[in-house]
């Protein structure tokens, strides 16, 4: 069985991040992932998981949410305030000591779209090389919950990740998005095994606790162990109701924090 860590992003939704840290320890789990800490200094931040001997995981590149912005990596004209903010993520990941960072694309109409691939390109040639001792992860967003994104399948993010030619870029697995329009994960998840820097999991369509789930997520935690997977499963789901109380999912599936 794979090692699960707990994402903050989404879980323990009723309080700050600090106390969602203590939450995670309490739980059992032993490492976390991160979506946007860039209020929390650093410095309380590691202490906060240092104090709980948890292992970090990786951060995304800020995003404007207020301007309705998800990424800018692959967004024509906006090449530097991709490199700030990507600059502002390595800087607070190096304080923080996390290891990765999906680096987040941005909203890119078709008609740009080729515009969008050589600029993403370029930046991600620039980024690896500013932050060579971090992993950059590339992750693809259904088109049900993001319908502009830049990318949505398992194949465009694989595609855009051999094409960088970067040896700290990967495939951010996400088996929710893949599962909400792919279909198929085990398969996917065999055909880009190459490229799999991280790996996450929700229901498939709810998001919510992985237990009543289109996707078999049984399954498709033996393949991670045929495959030999030894990184972490990032519990990136949307509790139904209380964090701790939906929890129960473990013990459905087999599964030990
Ligand atoms: O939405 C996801 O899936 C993520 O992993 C986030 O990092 C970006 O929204
Ligand atoms: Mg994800």
């Amino acid at each position: 069985m794979p090692k699960f860590s707990a994402n903050l992003g989404f879980l323990w939704p009723d309080r700050p991040l600090l106390a969602r840290i203590d939450a995670a320890a309490a739980a059992g789990f032993k490492a976390i992932e991160l979506h946007w800490p860039y209020d929390v200094p650093p410095a309380d931040l590691r202490a906060a998981y240092k104090r709980h001997g948890l292992e970090i995981l990786g951060i995304n590149t800020p995003i404007d949410a207020a301007k309705g912005e998800f990424g800018l990596a692959a967004v024509p004209g906006r090449q530097q305030d991709f490199r700030e903010g990507f600059s502002r993520a390595a800087t607070y990941a190096h304080a923080i000591g996390a290891r990765s960072i999906h680096v987040m694309a941005g909203d890119v109409p078709p008609e740009r779209r080729a515009e969008g691939t050589e600029q993403f390109l370029d930046n991600l040639a620039w980024a690896a090389e500013q932050a060579p001792d971090l992993t950059l992860l590339l992750e693809p967003l259904n088109k049900h919950d993001r319908p502009g994104y830049f990318y949505s399948t398992s194949g465009e993010g694989a595609a855009i990740t051999a094409a960088a030619g970067v040896p700290n870029l990967k495939l951010m697995f996400d088996a929710y998005h893949v599962g909400r329009t792919e279909g198929h994960v085990v398969e996917r998840l065999e055909q880009h095994w190459g490229v799999i820097g991280h790996v996450q999991i929700a229901a498939v369509p709810s998001r919510t606790e992985p237990d009543d789930s289109e996707v078999d997520y049984r399954a498709f935690f033996t393949a991670l162990d045929r495959l030999g997977y030894s990184g972490w499963v990032g519990c990136e789901y949307k509790p139904r109701g209380d964090t701790d109380e939906g929890l129960k999912w473990t013990s459905a599936l087999g599964v030990r924090l």
